[in-house]
């Protein structure tokens, strides 16, 4: 592939933490352990038993053995699953969220549109300041000059990669509503960076063809896609041509709580599209 895709969120920390691939730890792992230990309470060998029952306890030791056996079989069974995985899994709870809220660079002006953002509707689709920092140091690793973003809302990550971008920089940014733009611009503003974000108050796609239209192709750096999911794989083929060769392109969600790995998404994702062209075909004939 001539370019990277790389995968980011805009999710509640929880969620967000899944998209990336983390987790909490699956309560089997637990169940697994806590069968071993129980299984080896059982009378210990040699434990003298009354005679009524020491027919049960040979069928019991025979039975705490066999079940020792296989709560041991299934915690090495666990242990070497953990360790081809490389325990990969955590789970972003409350304290580990502030701790990261604590050590960010965050600038004070996107902690001012967090804190007003979070008072507002679809608060939650906002990346989050670890996040924001990334994509900021995606740009400055990169030198990008010019970038794109496609979704704004409140302009939280878009108002991070302008202030991580030079006083040359551009940063072209597409959003539909325009209260959300409301906001951002007023960020924008206040943060000095205004001259360096070309808004484009339109669909997405819509401008994204008309920067090729106007001869961009391969004139961009970097682009960051938290929009419409399902314009992404339009976006992509779009960015494909806008970004340059050695350009990055972000596109956040791509893991969506897990469910790009179940089978049973992509049946009913296929049973839906099969009844929307049936209905849109009863439409077109009637
Ligand atoms: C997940 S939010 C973006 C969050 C933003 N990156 C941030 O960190 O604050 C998605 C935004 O995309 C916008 N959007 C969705 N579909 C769009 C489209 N087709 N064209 C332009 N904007 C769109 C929505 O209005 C919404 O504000």
């Amino acid at each position: 592939m001539r370019r990277s895709a790389v995968a980011c969120h805009s999710l509640p920390p929880a969620a967000a933490a899944a998209a990336l691939g983390f987790g909490v730890a699956p309560p089997r792992a637990l169940q697994a352990l806590t069968m071993a230990a129980a299984a080896t309470t059982f009378p210990p060998p040699g434990t003298c038993l009354p005679p009524c029952h020491r027919r049960r306890r040979s069928s019991l030791c025979s039975s705490v053995s066999s079940a020792a056996s296989s709560a041991s079989a299934a915690t090495t069974a666990l242990a070497v699953e953990e360790a081809r995985r490389g325990r990969k899994q955590l789970a972003m709870e409350p304290p580990l969220y502030d701790y990261l809220l604590a050590n960010v660079r965050e600038h004070p002006l996107l902690r001012d549109l967090r804190e007003e953002t979070a008072a507002m509707r679809g608060s939650q689709m906002q990346v989050s300041p670890a996040q924001a920092q990334l994509l900021a140091m995606l740009v400055q690793i990169l030198g990008a000059q010019r970038c794109i973003e496609v979704g704004i809302f409140t302009g939280y990550s878009s108002l991070a990669v302008a202030l991580a971008l030079p006083e040359s920089g551009r940063l072209v940014a597409c959003e539909r509503d325009d209260r959300c733009l409301e906001v951002a611009k007023r960020y924008y503003r206040l943060a000095g960076v205004a001259h360096k974000v070309d808004v484009k108050h339109a669909l997405a796609v819509d401008s994204l063809k008309s920067l090729l239209e106007s001869g961009e192709a391969s004139s961009y750096d970097f682009a960051f896609v938290d929009a419409d999911k399902k314009m992404y794989e339009e976006y992509f083929e779009l960015l494909l041509k806008l970004v340059r060769v050695g350009g990055l392109i972000v596109m956040d969600n791509v893991l969506w709580y897990g469910r790009v790995a179940d089978p049973l998404v992509s049946y009913f994702s296929l049973f839906f599209f099969c009844f929307d062209m049936i209905n849109m075909l009863g439409q077109i004939l009637d």
